[in-house]
């Protein structure tokens, strides 16, 4: 398809997991009555961002009524839903940071365990060690949709150009990012992240970030955002939950690839280490 409306829900994250689920449910509503072909929620939307509660709201896919809900909507909506991150258990009991991703029938068409983990300690910022509680995944996520290809990462993951390029040379034409961005890094990076990704790989990028709650330990800096591939902004959410959406025309996408060819003009036998 060529020319279609995506949403973020931006919504705001609290302790108490059912209350999270129902306030997914009724954002990917909204996004979809404002006609929405693709629906993003943030990283970890049923739990807060705290490395020590990953395992009490951890759900084993199939089972678990966060998935079962992302499955639901999609399919009572006919939206493809790129569902956030919650944390996942495997089998043998290991915890991933897990995005699920269901088409317009509800059915899963991917699943990307975050592959970079976020494990940093900025001096009079932020200190987070997601490795003590999680495992990182190990591949990258590009599903075929009826929209396109999209290619599917999570927050820290946006870090690595070389991820994003990756998925672009097997054929992304958007790349999610759901995320949560804090007070520090958030003011400084996020947007120009996803704007980098944009106009390094000439694609669609979407940044979906939880609202602020200013009660929680760990604070979203939010600005849920859309880049085209010039890096033009098209949509930008501040800290406050909210539903952000904008159209994806995939004629800007192949004008800027004619105009000003990056993609054909790389020489990877000079990048080599
Ligand atoms: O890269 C950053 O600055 C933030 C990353 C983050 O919060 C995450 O990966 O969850």
């Amino acid at each position: 398809m060529l020319v279609f409306n995506v949403g973020i829900c931006q919504l705001g994250v609290v302790a108490d997991k059912q209350s999270n689920i129902c306030k997914a449910r009724s954002m990917i509503a909204e996004a979809a009555d404002q006609g929405s072909r693709l629906v993003v929620l943030p990283e970890m939307f049923n739990c807060p961002y705290q490395s020590e509660l990953f395992s009490q709201y951890a759900e084993i896919y199939p089972e678990g009524p966060t998935i079962a809900m992302l499955a639901e909507c999609a399919e009572k909506h006919k939206v493809i839903v790129v569902g956030g991150s919650i944390p996942e258990r495997d089998e043998v009991g290991n915890i991933y940071n897990t995005c699920f991703i269901f088409n317009e029938q509800g059915k899963l068409i991917g699943r990307h365990r975050k592959v970079h983990l976020f494990d940093v300690d900025i001096k009079g910022g932020t200190v987070f060690q997601e490795s003590k509680t999680l495992v990182a995944g190990s591949s990258m996520t590009l599903v075929d949709t009826s929209l396109g290809k999209i290619g599917v990462a999570i927050c820290y993951d946006v870090r690595f150009p070389e991820l994003a390029r990756t998925m672009v040379l097997q054929g992304a034409e958007i790349l999610v990012y759901p995320g949560a961005f804090g007070p520090v890094t958030g003011p400084a990076h996020w947007e120009l992240l996803m704007r980098a990704r944009a106009v390094d790989n000439q694609v669609y990028v979407i940044g979906a970030a939880p609202a602020l709650n200013a009660a929680a330990e760990y604070k979203s800096y939010g600005h849920s955002i859309i880049v085209d591939p010039w890096a033009r902004v098209l949509a930008l959410a501040n800290e406050v939950e909210t539903v952000i959406t904008s159209k994806i025309d995939f004629r800007t996408l192949n004008r800027v690839r004619e105009e000003l060819p990056l993609l054909r003009h790389r020489k990877p036998e000079v990048y080599r280490v």
